[in-house]
């Protein structure tokens, strides 16, 4: 992230003007002796937080007074145009400050305003220091080019990116806001940007809240989730929670493995040692259980530990193709379309059903002590499977589905070789195989390319365990008598939804 180290001579600069800022803050409190904040650059982590010494689980690290947050309750903005700080109100948002012009606004676009108000302020604004320790670019892949995007090859993660909304969120309700109050944003005598240049701010700041916010709301619950804005950001959140920039939390490294918390009290927030933590170690975070796709999309990194819960969608339609095969072979193209419709017309109906691994929550430490192993399908995917079959038998003209309704065995092998085929079947929609993609991550790569390259790595590998699964389940439908397999061992019922 952030400017190459060449050109950025003032990275340290910043960092120590940044803690000068924060340690002024009444009631800011940071344990110099524990810990400091050091460039992680060579990493591609930007910078991050060390323990210089050893140090107690429970220690407080360091504490942020909540009047240190920038948010809608403390930005100055919210002042100057009262009006769209309403989140009370259903249409609050009117470009012009009164009325109810406009599309409403969220915490979302509301902490947008803030930082772009704050941003322009230049050194009039009293977070200069930490605004300067935000990045200005990003490694996420709403900036990258679409031969990088195309590195993603056929992972979902290619649909979410969400570049067109974010534009189109931008010119719906953030310019407006700004060129309504243009004596607002732009202190007198400077420059006034233009539209296209506030696009790439917001952009800018969009992101930077993406990466580094907390919602503010969400009370300390000592239930080892993330603090991190958990939605696309631009969906609205329905006004409801607040977001904030916490200068210090969010100089915070996280990981899927992680040591330390960020406790929500009433006059702060503080950062708590979950363990013992070593002289060298870094002080990190936690996202929440995150695929590395969905961590790249908000974040821009990704980390082997985080690929224990590495999802794949696998498409209804691979299903069908395959079952076409077996079971509307005999059925007329107008029938068999029937069928489909049949299924898609349920209310509970899936377009692309969600592959994961079943495994242990991180303990109250922030350690993982078990693997995450792929378990079993989808609960959704054999409803279906059902549904589509029953609606073959209905139409009358499929004898093989009339025998499958029939015989339970049989249709759980049929169930099986179909989901195996689609399987197969989702692993080629990916350009290159697993072992090409390990080949190529040996060689010389951009940070995007390695990116993308490790997020299809993991859907394939899942896919892979996944495809071993249903071999086994296989095995065990083919010789009954042998132990059955750990479809049913338990912990089904603790798959997460996504
Ligand atoms: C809340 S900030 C943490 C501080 C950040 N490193 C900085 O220099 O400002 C979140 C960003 O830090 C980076 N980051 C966090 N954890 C990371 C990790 N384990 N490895 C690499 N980068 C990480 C990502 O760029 C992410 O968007």
């Amino acid at each position: 992230m952030e400017v190459e180290m060449e050109v950025d001579r003032g990275f340290d600069d910043r960092t120590r003007d940044f803690m000068n800022w924060f340690l002024a803050q009444p009631g800011a409190m940071l344990r110099s002796d524990l810990i400091s904040i050091e460039d992680l650059r060579g990493r591609n982590a930007g910078r991050g937080i060390i323990a210089k010494t050893d140090i107690a689980a429970d220690t407080v690290l360091f504490t942020i007074p909540r009047p240190a947050i920038i948010c809608a309750a403390t930005s100055a903005l919210k002042d100057k145009i009262p009006g769209i700080f309403d989140l009370d109100g259903d249409t609050v948002s009117d470009p012009e400050g009164g009325g109810d012009a406009g599309p409403p606004q969220d915490s979302w676009t509301l902490l947008i305003l803030a930082m772009l108000y704050e941003h322009l302020q230049g050194t009039a604004s009293r977070w200069k220091p930490y605004l300067d320790v935000l990045p200005s670019s990003f490694d996420t892949p709403m900036f990258w080019s679409s031969a990088e995007v195309s590195e993603l090859q056929a992972s979902a993660l290619v649909g979410k990116i969400g570049k067109e909304e974010a534009d189109q969120m931008i010119t719906t309700k953030i310019i407006p806001v700004v060129r309504a109050h243009e004596d607002v944003f732009f202190p007198s005598g400077s420059q006034k940007l233009n539209n296209e240049q506030l696009l790439g701010l917001a952009h800018r700041m969009g992101s930077a809240i993406m990466a580094y916010a907390f919602d503010l709301e969400n009370e300390d619950g000592n239930d080892g989730e993330g603090e991190e804005p958990e939605d696309d950001w631009v969906e609205d959140k329905e006004g409801k929670t607040m977001l904030g920039m916490v200068p210090m939390a969010d100089m915070l490294n996280a990981d899927a493995e992680f040591n330390a918390h960020i406790n929500h009290g009433e006059e702060a927030l503080t950062a708590t040692a979950l363990r013992d933590i070593k002289a060298g170690e870094e002080i990190l975070n936690y996202y929440g259980p995150l695929p590395n796709s969905e961590l790249l999309r908000r974040y821009g990194y990704v980390t082997p530990k985080h690929s224990r819960y590495d999802v794949v969608e696998l498409p209804w339609q691979l299903i069908e193709e395959e079952l076409k095969e077996r079971v509307g072979a005999d059925m007329a193209p107008s029938e068999w379309e029937k069928v489909k419709q049949r299924v898609r017309s349920e209310d509970e109906f899936e377009e692309g059903l969600v592959l994961e691994r079943i495994g242990e929550d991180p303990d109250p430490t922030g350690q993982l002590l078990s693997e995450a192993t792929f378990s079993g399908l989808p609960d959704e995917l054999g409803m279906q499977f059902k549904t589509l079959i029953k609606a073959a038998k209905k139409s009358g003209s499929s004898k093989v589905a009339a025998e499958l309704l029939e015989d339970k065995e049989k249709r759980k092998k049929i169930y099986l070789q179909v989901v195996l085929a689609a399987l197969h079947a989702r692993e080629r929609q990916y350009q290159t195989s697993l072992e090409e993609d390990k080949q190529l991550l040996m060689g010389r790569l951009s940070r995007a390319q390695e990116m993308a390259i490790v997020v299809r790595m993991g859907e394939k590998k899942l896919l892979r365990e996944a495809q071993a699964w249903v071999r086994e389940q296989m095995d065990v439908a083919n010789h009954p008598l042998q132990e059955p397999g750990s479809q049913e061992d338990g912990r089904s019922a603790k798959r997460r939804k996504l």
